[in-house]
Protein backbone atom coordinates (compact mmCIF):
# COMPACT_ATOMS: atom_id res chain seq x y z
CA UNK A 1 0.00 0.00 0.00
CA UNK A 2 3.15 2.16 1.17
CA UNK A 3 4.70 1.81 -2.34
CA UNK A 4 1.04 2.64 -4.14
CA UNK A 5 1.29 5.97 -2.29
CA UNK A 6 4.65 6.93 -3.23
CA UNK A 7 3.97 5.64 -6.77
CA UNK A 8 1.25 8.35 -6.86
CA UNK A 9 2.52 10.69 -5.06
CA UNK A 10 5.59 10.88 -7.75
CA UNK A 11 3.40 10.70 -10.32
CA UNK A 12 1.30 13.81 -9.14
CA UNK A 13 4.40 15.68 -8.54
CA UNK A 14 6.45 14.74 -10.88
CA UNK A 15 4.85 13.19 -14.04
CA UNK A 16 1.84 15.50 -13.86
CA UNK A 17 3.40 18.72 -14.45
CA UNK A 18 5.34 16.77 -17.26
CA UNK A 19 2.31 15.83 -18.65
CA UNK A 20 0.57 19.10 -18.55
CA UNK A 21 3.51 20.78 -19.85
CA UNK A 22 3.15 18.78 -23.01
CA UNK A 23 -0.37 19.27 -23.23
CA UNK A 24 -0.21 22.86 -22.97
CA UNK A 25 2.40 23.12 -25.67
CA UNK A 26 0.83 20.49 -28.18
CA UNK A 27 -2.96 20.98 -27.35
CA UNK A 28 -3.73 24.01 -25.84
CA UNK A 29 -1.42 26.45 -26.91
CA UNK A 30 -1.91 26.25 -30.78
CA UNK A 31 -5.78 26.36 -30.06
CA UNK A 32 -5.31 29.59 -28.31
CA UNK A 33 -3.20 30.68 -30.42
CA UNK A 34 -5.25 29.95 -33.76
CA UNK A 35 -8.02 31.73 -32.07
CA UNK A 36 -6.07 34.74 -31.13
CA UNK A 37 -4.53 35.27 -34.70
CA UNK A 38 -8.25 33.99 -36.33
CA UNK A 39 -9.43 37.50 -34.14
CA UNK A 40 -6.83 39.67 -35.60
CA UNK A 41 -7.50 38.54 -39.35
CA UNK A 42 -4.81 36.29 -39.68
CA UNK A 43 -5.63 32.83 -40.92
CA UNK A 44 -4.23 29.32 -41.88
CA UNK A 45 -4.21 25.79 -42.43
CA UNK A 46 -5.26 23.42 -39.45
CA UNK A 47 -2.87 22.59 -36.81
CA UNK A 48 -1.91 18.99 -36.79
CA UNK A 49 -1.18 16.93 -33.30
CA UNK A 50 2.78 17.48 -32.89
CA UNK A 51 4.23 18.24 -36.46
CA UNK A 52 1.71 21.18 -37.05
CA UNK A 53 1.96 21.52 -40.54
CA UNK A 54 5.37 19.96 -41.42
CA UNK A 55 3.49 17.11 -43.41
CA UNK A 56 1.10 18.80 -45.52
CA UNK A 57 4.72 20.86 -46.27
CA UNK A 58 6.94 17.75 -46.98
CA UNK A 59 3.70 16.66 -49.09
CA UNK A 60 3.47 19.84 -51.15
CA UNK A 61 7.13 20.17 -51.55
CA UNK A 62 7.41 16.46 -52.85
CA UNK A 63 4.67 17.26 -55.50
CA UNK A 64 6.32 20.26 -56.53
CA UNK A 65 9.80 18.53 -57.10
CA UNK A 66 7.89 16.94 -59.88
CA UNK A 67 6.73 19.71 -62.08
CA UNK A 68 9.10 20.87 -65.29
CA UNK A 69 8.51 24.73 -65.86
CA UNK A 70 8.21 26.08 -68.85
CA UNK A 71 11.71 26.98 -69.62
CA UNK A 72 10.87 30.55 -70.22
CA UNK A 73 8.72 30.89 -67.14
CA UNK A 74 10.28 32.59 -64.39
CA UNK A 75 7.49 31.87 -62.00
CA UNK A 76 9.07 30.05 -59.56
CA UNK A 77 6.76 29.91 -56.34
CA UNK A 78 4.40 27.07 -57.17
CA UNK A 79 7.77 25.25 -57.61
CA UNK A 80 9.74 26.19 -54.40
CA UNK A 81 7.42 27.69 -51.75
CA UNK A 82 4.18 26.07 -52.93
CA UNK A 83 2.59 26.37 -49.24
CA UNK A 84 2.22 29.69 -49.66
CA UNK A 85 1.28 28.99 -53.45
CA UNK A 86 -1.36 27.07 -52.26
CA UNK A 87 -2.29 28.49 -48.65
CA UNK A 88 -2.51 32.73 -50.13
CA UNK A 89 -5.45 32.30 -51.83
CA UNK A 90 -7.12 30.65 -49.63
CA UNK A 91 -5.70 32.29 -46.54
CA UNK A 92 -4.61 35.92 -47.66
CA UNK A 93 -1.00 36.93 -48.07
CA UNK A 94 -0.11 37.05 -43.86
CA UNK A 95 -0.72 33.06 -42.74
CA UNK A 96 -0.39 31.37 -39.62
CA UNK A 97 1.40 27.66 -39.77
CA UNK A 98 3.05 25.59 -37.78
CA UNK A 99 6.50 23.83 -37.52
CA UNK A 100 5.44 21.39 -35.19
CA UNK A 101 4.49 22.74 -32.15
CA UNK A 102 6.06 26.22 -33.42
CA UNK A 103 3.72 29.00 -34.69
CA UNK A 104 5.07 30.82 -37.80
CA UNK A 105 3.29 34.16 -39.00
CA UNK A 106 4.36 34.09 -42.74
CA UNK A 107 5.16 38.32 -44.05
CA UNK A 108 5.17 39.20 -47.20
CA UNK A 109 5.16 43.39 -46.92
CA UNK A 110 8.02 44.72 -46.88
CA UNK A 111 7.42 47.78 -44.34
CA UNK A 112 6.83 44.90 -41.83
CA UNK A 113 10.05 42.93 -43.23
CA UNK A 114 11.64 45.73 -42.46
CA UNK A 115 10.45 46.49 -38.86
CA UNK A 116 11.55 43.10 -38.05
CA UNK A 117 15.23 42.82 -39.67
CA UNK A 118 15.96 46.39 -38.56
CA UNK A 119 14.53 45.94 -35.26
CA UNK A 120 17.07 48.66 -33.31
CA UNK A 121 17.06 46.27 -30.17
CA UNK A 122 17.33 43.07 -31.27
CA UNK A 123 13.70 41.76 -30.37
CA UNK A 124 13.69 39.66 -33.43
CA UNK A 125 16.47 37.20 -33.29
CA UNK A 126 17.58 34.01 -35.12
CA UNK A 127 15.96 31.06 -34.23
CA UNK A 128 18.40 27.80 -32.60
CA UNK A 129 18.90 25.60 -35.86
CA UNK A 130 18.86 21.71 -35.20
CA UNK A 131 22.45 20.43 -34.62
CA UNK A 132 22.64 19.36 -37.70
CA UNK A 133 22.45 22.30 -39.62
CA UNK A 134 24.44 23.78 -37.08
CA UNK A 135 27.26 21.65 -37.44
CA UNK A 136 27.16 22.60 -41.42
CA UNK A 137 27.18 26.14 -41.06
CA UNK A 138 29.03 26.70 -37.85
CA UNK A 139 27.64 28.14 -34.96
CA UNK A 140 29.37 31.76 -36.06
CA UNK A 141 28.31 35.14 -37.05
CA UNK A 142 25.35 33.83 -39.28
CA UNK A 143 23.50 32.15 -36.22
CA UNK A 144 24.19 33.30 -32.88
CA UNK A 145 22.49 36.71 -31.07
CA UNK A 146 22.08 39.11 -29.45
CA UNK A 147 25.98 40.68 -27.37
CA UNK A 148 27.59 37.61 -29.06
CA UNK A 149 26.52 38.41 -32.55
CA UNK A 150 27.91 42.43 -31.75
CA UNK A 151 31.10 41.06 -30.66
CA UNK A 152 31.67 38.41 -33.91
CA UNK A 153 30.40 40.90 -36.67
CA UNK A 154 33.27 44.02 -35.59
CA UNK A 155 35.42 41.06 -35.98
CA UNK A 156 34.59 39.33 -39.01
CA UNK A 157 33.65 43.24 -40.41
CA UNK A 158 37.05 44.53 -41.31
CA UNK A 159 37.96 40.85 -43.39
CA UNK A 160 34.89 42.56 -45.59
CA UNK A 161 35.97 46.03 -46.29
CA UNK A 162 36.88 47.07 -50.13
CA UNK A 163 39.92 47.69 -49.78
CA UNK A 164 40.68 43.84 -48.49
CA UNK A 165 38.38 42.90 -50.87
CA UNK A 166 40.45 44.36 -53.97
CA UNK A 167 43.41 42.11 -53.29
CA UNK A 168 41.05 39.47 -52.87
CA UNK A 169 39.61 39.75 -57.20
CA UNK A 170 43.39 38.25 -57.89
CA UNK A 171 42.60 34.91 -56.34
CA UNK A 172 39.36 34.49 -57.74
CA UNK A 173 41.02 35.75 -61.35
CA UNK A 174 43.55 32.82 -60.75
CA UNK A 175 40.66 30.12 -59.46
CA UNK A 176 38.32 31.17 -62.71
CA UNK A 177 41.25 30.99 -65.64
CA UNK A 178 42.12 27.33 -64.60
CA UNK A 179 38.05 26.56 -64.74
CA UNK A 180 38.00 28.73 -68.45
CA UNK A 181 40.98 27.39 -69.53
CA UNK A 182 39.57 23.31 -69.25
CA UNK A 183 36.39 24.64 -70.73
CA UNK A 184 38.32 26.08 -73.76
CA UNK A 185 40.65 22.42 -74.03
CA UNK A 186 37.27 20.62 -73.82
CA UNK A 187 35.50 22.38 -76.33
CA UNK A 188 38.30 22.65 -78.79
CA UNK A 189 38.97 18.73 -78.88
CA UNK A 190 35.00 18.63 -79.76
CA UNK A 191 34.41 18.71 -83.66
CA UNK A 192 32.30 21.64 -83.49
CA UNK A 193 34.10 23.68 -80.63
CA UNK A 194 31.15 23.57 -78.95
CA UNK A 195 31.05 21.45 -75.46
CA UNK A 196 27.80 20.79 -73.36
CA UNK A 197 28.67 21.82 -70.22
CA UNK A 198 26.70 21.16 -66.19
CA UNK A 199 27.26 25.18 -65.03
CA UNK A 200 25.63 24.08 -61.64
CA UNK A 201 28.52 21.87 -60.74
CA UNK A 202 31.32 23.39 -62.33
CA UNK A 203 29.97 26.65 -60.48
CA UNK A 204 30.06 25.06 -57.31
CA UNK A 205 33.79 23.76 -57.50
CA UNK A 206 34.71 26.73 -58.60
CA UNK A 207 33.04 29.23 -55.99
CA UNK A 208 34.09 26.89 -53.14
CA UNK A 209 37.75 26.69 -54.82
CA UNK A 210 37.85 30.78 -54.59
CA UNK A 211 36.20 30.78 -50.88
CA UNK A 212 38.93 28.01 -49.86
CA UNK A 213 41.83 30.30 -51.67
CA UNK A 214 41.01 33.51 -50.37
CA UNK A 215 39.73 32.53 -46.46
CA UNK A 216 43.19 30.59 -46.00
CA UNK A 217 45.53 31.61 -49.00
CA UNK A 218 48.57 29.27 -48.65
CA UNK A 219 46.68 26.76 -46.57
CA UNK A 220 44.77 26.67 -49.40
CA UNK A 221 44.89 22.78 -50.02
CA UNK A 222 44.34 21.51 -46.11
CA UNK A 223 41.23 24.00 -46.37
CA UNK A 224 40.11 22.03 -49.54
CA UNK A 225 39.80 19.65 -47.31
CA UNK A 226 37.75 20.72 -44.57
CA UNK A 227 35.03 22.34 -47.16
CA UNK A 228 34.60 18.80 -48.63
CA UNK A 229 33.92 17.21 -45.84
CA UNK A 230 31.08 20.03 -45.76
CA UNK A 231 29.89 19.80 -48.77
CA UNK A 232 29.45 15.91 -48.05
CA UNK A 233 27.32 17.18 -44.48
CA UNK A 234 25.11 18.99 -46.83
CA UNK A 235 23.48 15.87 -48.43
CA UNK A 236 22.69 14.89 -44.50
CA UNK A 237 21.14 17.90 -43.45
CA UNK A 238 19.29 19.17 -46.56
CA UNK A 239 17.02 15.82 -46.73
CA UNK A 240 16.25 16.39 -42.61
CA UNK A 241 15.09 19.94 -42.63
CA UNK A 242 11.22 19.02 -42.74
CA UNK A 243 11.25 16.19 -40.45
CA UNK A 244 9.76 16.62 -37.11
CA UNK A 245 12.31 16.87 -34.72
CA UNK A 246 12.01 14.43 -31.20
CA UNK A 247 13.70 16.17 -28.72
CA UNK A 248 17.09 14.45 -27.17
CA UNK A 249 17.29 11.90 -30.96
CA UNK A 250 20.55 14.08 -31.83
CA UNK A 251 22.49 12.71 -28.68
CA UNK A 252 21.19 8.68 -30.25
CA UNK A 253 24.34 6.86 -32.29
CA UNK A 254 21.91 6.36 -35.24
CA UNK A 255 23.74 5.74 -38.66
CA UNK A 256 23.05 8.93 -39.78
CA UNK A 257 24.07 10.81 -36.88
CA UNK A 258 27.28 8.31 -36.47
CA UNK A 259 28.22 9.99 -40.12
CA UNK A 260 27.43 13.06 -39.05
CA UNK A 261 29.65 13.59 -35.89
CA UNK A 262 32.74 12.09 -38.39
CA UNK A 263 32.55 14.78 -40.92
CA UNK A 264 32.00 17.35 -38.00
CA UNK A 265 35.05 15.94 -36.48
CA UNK A 266 36.94 15.70 -39.63
CA UNK A 267 35.99 19.50 -40.56
CA UNK A 268 37.08 20.60 -37.02
CA UNK A 269 40.42 18.75 -36.51
CA UNK A 270 41.50 20.20 -40.27
CA UNK A 271 40.06 23.79 -39.34
CA UNK A 272 42.32 23.91 -36.28
CA UNK A 273 45.52 22.59 -37.42
CA UNK A 274 45.01 25.71 -39.99
CA UNK A 275 44.56 27.72 -37.22
CA UNK A 276 47.74 26.43 -35.24
CA UNK A 277 50.43 26.42 -37.86
CA UNK A 278 48.99 30.31 -38.20
CA UNK A 279 50.00 30.98 -34.36
CA UNK A 280 53.17 29.42 -34.62
CA UNK A 281 55.95 30.88 -34.53
CA UNK A 282 53.93 33.71 -32.57
CA UNK A 283 53.79 36.90 -34.60
CA UNK A 284 54.75 39.84 -33.04
CA UNK A 285 52.89 42.15 -34.23
CA UNK A 286 49.72 39.98 -35.12
CA UNK A 287 49.69 40.18 -38.80
CA UNK A 288 48.40 36.56 -39.65
CA UNK A 289 48.13 36.90 -43.51
CA UNK A 290 45.78 38.73 -45.87
CA UNK A 291 43.18 35.76 -46.57
CA UNK A 292 40.22 36.06 -44.78
CA UNK A 293 41.50 33.74 -42.12
CA UNK A 294 44.36 35.79 -41.21
CA UNK A 295 42.22 39.01 -41.54
CA UNK A 296 40.20 37.47 -38.52
CA UNK A 297 42.70 36.26 -36.55
CA UNK A 298 44.60 40.04 -36.74
CA UNK A 299 41.27 42.01 -36.38
CA UNK A 300 40.31 39.42 -33.02
CA UNK A 301 43.87 40.31 -31.97
CA UNK A 302 43.65 43.71 -32.43
CA UNK A 303 40.39 44.46 -31.65
CA UNK A 304 39.42 47.06 -28.55
CA UNK A 305 36.42 44.93 -27.83
CA UNK A 306 35.33 45.30 -23.84
CA UNK A 307 33.00 42.53 -23.85
CA UNK A 308 33.98 39.01 -23.52
CA UNK A 309 36.86 37.62 -24.94
CA UNK A 310 38.11 37.85 -28.20
CA UNK A 311 37.38 34.74 -30.42
CA UNK A 312 39.11 31.50 -28.91
CA UNK A 313 39.94 28.58 -31.64
CA UNK A 314 37.05 27.11 -31.47
CA UNK A 315 34.96 30.39 -32.66
CA UNK A 316 37.22 30.56 -35.52
CA UNK A 317 36.45 27.11 -36.41
CA UNK A 318 33.09 27.80 -36.43
CA UNK A 319 33.66 31.62 -38.38
CA UNK A 320 35.49 29.05 -41.18
CA UNK A 321 32.77 27.04 -41.55
CA UNK A 322 30.29 29.62 -41.73
CA UNK A 323 32.27 31.60 -44.60
CA UNK A 324 32.18 28.52 -46.67
CA UNK A 325 28.32 27.46 -46.38
CA UNK A 326 27.35 31.03 -46.60
CA UNK A 327 30.12 31.79 -49.13
CA UNK A 328 30.04 29.55 -51.59
CA UNK A 329 26.08 27.98 -52.14
CA UNK A 330 24.92 31.30 -52.71
CA UNK A 331 27.54 32.96 -54.69
CA UNK A 332 27.49 29.68 -56.92
CA UNK A 333 23.73 29.58 -57.36
CA UNK A 334 23.66 33.40 -58.36
CA UNK A 335 26.28 32.43 -61.67
CA UNK A 336 24.07 29.41 -62.62
CA UNK A 337 20.93 31.53 -62.87
CA UNK A 338 22.78 34.48 -64.31
CA UNK A 339 24.41 32.24 -67.17
CA UNK A 340 20.57 30.67 -67.61
CA UNK A 341 19.05 34.15 -68.05
CA UNK A 342 21.92 34.99 -70.28
CA UNK A 343 21.16 31.50 -72.32
CA UNK A 344 17.83 32.86 -72.80
CA UNK A 345 18.50 36.71 -73.46
CA UNK A 346 20.96 36.17 -75.93
CA UNK A 347 20.50 39.90 -76.54
CA UNK A 348 21.45 40.84 -73.59
CA UNK A 349 24.53 38.35 -73.67
CA UNK A 350 25.53 40.55 -76.49
CA UNK A 351 25.39 43.54 -74.86
CA UNK A 352 27.43 42.69 -71.24
CA UNK A 353 29.32 40.95 -74.03
CA UNK A 354 29.96 44.21 -75.78
CA UNK A 355 30.80 45.96 -72.32
CA UNK A 356 32.80 43.99 -70.54
CA UNK A 357 35.39 44.58 -73.41
CA UNK A 358 34.88 47.80 -73.60
CA UNK A 359 36.05 48.17 -69.82
CA UNK A 360 38.55 45.18 -69.61
CA UNK A 361 39.23 44.39 -72.98
CA UNK A 362 41.16 41.07 -73.11
CA UNK A 363 42.92 41.45 -69.65
CA UNK A 364 42.23 39.82 -66.05
CA UNK A 365 39.54 42.15 -64.63
CA UNK A 366 40.81 44.36 -61.36
CA UNK A 367 38.92 45.79 -59.11
CA UNK A 368 38.66 49.11 -60.66
CA UNK A 369 37.58 47.87 -64.33
CA UNK A 370 34.74 45.70 -62.27
CA UNK A 371 33.49 48.71 -60.55
CA UNK A 372 32.42 50.33 -64.03
CA UNK A 373 30.53 46.81 -65.35
CA UNK A 374 26.84 48.79 -64.65
CA UNK A 375 25.38 46.40 -66.54
CA UNK A 376 26.77 43.36 -65.06
CA UNK A 377 25.48 44.98 -61.90
CA UNK A 378 22.03 45.23 -63.70
CA UNK A 379 21.78 41.80 -65.03
CA UNK A 380 23.13 40.26 -61.51
CA UNK A 381 20.53 42.20 -59.23
CA UNK A 382 17.66 41.28 -61.57
CA UNK A 383 19.00 37.43 -61.51
CA UNK A 384 19.53 37.61 -57.57
CA UNK A 385 15.61 38.87 -58.03
CA UNK A 386 14.21 36.11 -59.71
CA UNK A 387 16.64 33.65 -58.59
CA UNK A 388 16.95 34.46 -54.81
CA UNK A 389 19.83 31.78 -53.53
CA UNK A 390 18.08 32.43 -49.96
CA UNK A 391 14.27 31.83 -50.98
CA UNK A 392 13.04 32.85 -47.13
CA UNK A 393 14.33 34.41 -44.16
CA UNK A 394 13.35 33.28 -40.29
CA UNK A 395 13.48 35.47 -37.27
CA UNK A 396 11.88 34.43 -33.60
CA UNK A 397 10.21 36.93 -31.65
CA UNK A 398 12.33 37.11 -28.18
CA UNK A 399 9.62 38.49 -26.12
CA UNK A 400 5.63 39.52 -27.53
CA UNK A 401 5.98 42.21 -30.15
CA UNK A 402 3.32 44.06 -31.68
CA UNK A 403 4.09 44.13 -35.54
CA UNK A 404 1.48 46.20 -37.68
CA UNK A 405 -1.85 45.58 -36.52
CA UNK A 406 -1.11 42.20 -34.80
CA UNK A 407 0.65 40.79 -31.75
CA UNK A 408 3.41 38.31 -32.31
CA UNK A 409 3.72 36.25 -28.89
CA UNK A 410 6.77 35.17 -27.52
CA UNK A 411 8.62 32.54 -28.67
CA UNK A 412 7.17 32.68 -32.38
CA UNK A 413 8.78 32.44 -35.73
CA UNK A 414 7.88 34.77 -38.39
CA UNK A 415 9.33 34.25 -41.91
CA UNK A 416 9.93 36.58 -44.75
CA UNK A 417 9.41 34.31 -47.99
CA UNK A 418 11.64 36.71 -50.49
CA UNK A 419 11.01 34.96 -53.38
CA UNK A 420 7.17 35.92 -53.05
CA UNK A 421 8.01 39.73 -52.13
CA UNK A 422 10.91 39.86 -54.92
CA UNK A 423 8.08 38.73 -57.98
CA UNK A 424 4.93 40.55 -56.10
CA UNK A 425 3.18 42.68 -58.61
CA UNK A 426 2.01 44.94 -56.30
CA UNK A 427 6.15 45.89 -55.90
CA UNK A 428 7.48 45.10 -59.46
CA UNK A 429 4.75 45.92 -61.85
CA UNK A 430 2.90 44.63 -63.88
CA UNK A 431 6.03 42.41 -65.20
CA UNK A 432 7.63 41.03 -61.92
CA UNK A 433 7.95 37.69 -63.32
CA UNK A 434 10.27 39.26 -66.47
CA UNK A 435 13.49 39.39 -67.05
CA UNK A 436 13.73 43.24 -66.89
CA UNK A 437 17.61 44.29 -65.82
CA UNK A 438 16.87 47.91 -66.88
CA UNK A 439 14.53 48.10 -63.54
CA UNK A 440 17.71 48.08 -61.69
CA UNK A 441 19.29 51.18 -63.79
CA UNK A 442 19.71 53.58 -60.83
CA UNK A 443 20.06 51.84 -58.35
CA UNK A 444 18.17 48.95 -56.17
CA UNK A 445 16.22 51.26 -53.79
CA UNK A 446 14.45 52.78 -56.88
CA UNK A 447 13.56 49.30 -58.79
CA UNK A 448 10.65 48.81 -57.30
CA UNK A 449 8.04 50.68 -55.79
CA UNK A 450 8.92 50.16 -52.48
CA UNK A 451 12.70 50.66 -50.91
CA UNK A 452 12.81 47.74 -49.16
CA UNK A 453 11.14 45.05 -52.16
CA UNK A 454 14.78 43.65 -52.98
CA UNK A 455 15.95 41.46 -50.08
CA UNK A 456 18.24 38.97 -51.54
CA UNK A 457 21.01 40.29 -48.94
CA UNK A 458 18.49 40.48 -46.36
CA UNK A 459 18.57 44.10 -44.48
CA UNK A 460 19.08 45.90 -41.23
CA UNK A 461 22.56 45.10 -39.02
CA UNK A 462 21.80 41.41 -39.92
CA UNK A 463 22.30 42.03 -43.57
CA UNK A 464 24.84 39.71 -45.75
CA UNK A 465 28.63 40.50 -44.57
CA UNK A 466 29.44 38.95 -47.80
CA UNK A 467 27.29 40.90 -50.31
CA UNK A 468 30.55 42.98 -51.81
CA UNK A 469 32.54 40.22 -52.14
CA UNK A 470 30.05 37.98 -53.83
CA UNK A 471 29.14 40.73 -56.03
CA UNK A 472 32.45 41.53 -56.95
CA UNK A 473 33.29 37.35 -57.08
CA UNK A 474 30.17 37.35 -59.50
CA UNK A 475 31.20 39.86 -61.95
CA UNK A 476 34.54 38.58 -61.99
CA UNK A 477 33.44 35.19 -62.80
CA UNK A 478 31.04 36.30 -65.45
CA UNK A 479 33.13 38.86 -67.27
CA UNK A 480 35.93 36.47 -67.86
CA UNK A 481 33.45 33.81 -68.97
CA UNK A 482 32.07 36.41 -71.66
CA UNK A 483 35.70 37.66 -73.02
CA UNK A 484 36.07 34.21 -73.76
CA UNK A 485 33.25 32.17 -74.70
CA UNK A 486 29.34 32.44 -76.08
CA UNK A 487 26.84 30.15 -74.90
CA UNK A 488 23.26 29.28 -75.37
CA UNK A 489 20.67 26.26 -73.26
CA UNK A 490 21.52 22.69 -74.14
CA UNK A 491 17.86 21.28 -75.20
CA UNK A 492 18.57 18.35 -72.25
CA UNK A 493 17.94 21.44 -69.48
CA UNK A 494 14.80 20.90 -67.37
CA UNK A 495 13.46 24.30 -65.74
CA UNK A 496 13.13 23.02 -61.99
CA UNK A 497 14.64 25.19 -59.27
CA UNK A 498 14.33 23.94 -56.23
CA UNK A 499 14.93 24.87 -52.61
CA UNK A 500 18.14 22.77 -51.03
CA UNK A 501 19.25 25.00 -49.20
CA UNK A 502 20.10 27.20 -51.57
CA UNK A 503 18.29 27.48 -54.70
CA UNK A 504 19.36 25.43 -57.31
CA UNK A 505 18.42 23.87 -60.59
CA UNK A 506 16.94 20.45 -59.34
CA UNK A 507 18.44 18.42 -62.68
CA UNK A 508 21.99 20.97 -63.04
CA UNK A 509 22.45 23.83 -65.75
CA UNK A 510 23.57 22.07 -69.00
CA UNK A 511 24.91 25.02 -71.44
CA UNK A 512 26.89 24.83 -74.74
CA UNK A 513 29.72 26.83 -74.58
CA UNK A 514 31.52 27.38 -77.59
CA UNK A 515 35.12 29.49 -77.63
CA UNK A 516 35.22 33.24 -79.45
CA UNK A 517 37.70 32.67 -81.89
CA UNK A 518 38.68 36.23 -81.98
CA UNK A 519 39.59 35.89 -78.46
CA UNK A 520 42.60 34.01 -78.26
CA UNK A 521 42.77 33.71 -74.48
C1 LIG B 1 24.98 35.75 -53.86
C2 LIG B 1 25.57 35.52 -52.73
C3 LIG B 1 24.95 35.69 -51.38
C4 LIG B 1 23.64 35.85 -51.01
C5 LIG B 1 22.41 35.92 -51.91
C6 LIG B 1 23.61 35.96 -49.57
C7 LIG B 1 22.46 36.17 -48.83
C8 LIG B 1 22.45 36.39 -47.48
C9 LIG B 1 21.28 36.71 -46.71
C10 LIG B 1 19.86 36.85 -47.28
C11 LIG B 1 21.66 36.90 -45.43
C12 LIG B 1 20.77 37.30 -44.26
C13 LIG B 1 20.13 36.11 -43.66
C14 LIG B 1 19.18 36.50 -42.56
O1 LIG B 1 19.11 37.67 -42.17
O2 LIG B 1 18.48 35.60 -42.08
C15 LIG B 1 23.08 36.64 -45.36
C16 LIG B 1 23.83 36.70 -44.20
C17 LIG B 1 25.17 36.37 -44.16
N1 LIG B 1 25.99 36.11 -45.23
FE1 LIG B 1 25.48 36.08 -47.16
N2 LIG B 1 24.88 35.86 -49.10
C18 LIG B 1 25.74 35.69 -50.15
C19 LIG B 1 27.11 35.57 -50.12
C20 LIG B 1 27.86 35.53 -48.97
C21 LIG B 1 29.30 35.38 -48.92
C22 LIG B 1 30.20 35.28 -50.15
C23 LIG B 1 29.66 35.34 -47.61
C24 LIG B 1 31.02 35.19 -46.97
C25 LIG B 1 32.11 34.89 -47.58
C26 LIG B 1 28.44 35.49 -46.83
C27 LIG B 1 28.38 35.51 -45.46
C28 LIG B 1 27.25 35.81 -44.74
C29 LIG B 1 27.24 35.91 -43.29
C30 LIG B 1 28.43 35.67 -42.36
C31 LIG B 1 25.94 36.26 -42.93
C32 LIG B 1 25.39 36.49 -41.52
C33 LIG B 1 25.47 37.95 -41.16
C34 LIG B 1 24.95 38.24 -39.76
O3 LIG B 1 24.06 37.54 -39.29
O4 LIG B 1 25.44 39.21 -39.18
N3 LIG B 1 27.38 35.60 -47.69
N4 LIG B 1 23.53 36.35 -46.62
Amino acid sequence: MAYVGIFMAAFTFLLLPKIWQVLKISLWRPYALSRSFRKQGVKGPSYSLFSGSLHEMKRLKMDAAQIVMDTTSNDITPRVLPQYHKWCPLYGETILYWFGTRPVVSISDPDLAKQILSNKFGFYVKPKCSPAIQALTGNGVALVNGGEWARRRRIVNPAFSMDKLKVMVKRMATCTVAMLEAWKDEANAAMDQCKTIEMNGEFRKLTAEIIAYTAFGSSYSQGKEAFEAQVELQHYCAASLLDVLIPGSHYLPTPSNLQLWKLDRRIRNSLRDIIKSRLKPKNLDCNYGDDLLGLIMSASENSDIKEGPKLNMDEIVEECKTFFFAGHETSSNLLTWTVFLLSLHQDWQTRLREEVLKECGLEIPDSDMLARLRLVNMVLLEALRLYCPVVEMFREASKDMKLGNMMIPKDAWVSIPLAKIHRSKEYWGEDANEFNPIRFKNGISKAANHPNAFLAFGIGPRTCVGQNFAMLEAKAVLAMVLQRFCFSLSSEYKHAPVDNLALQPQYGLPIVVKPLLAQNI
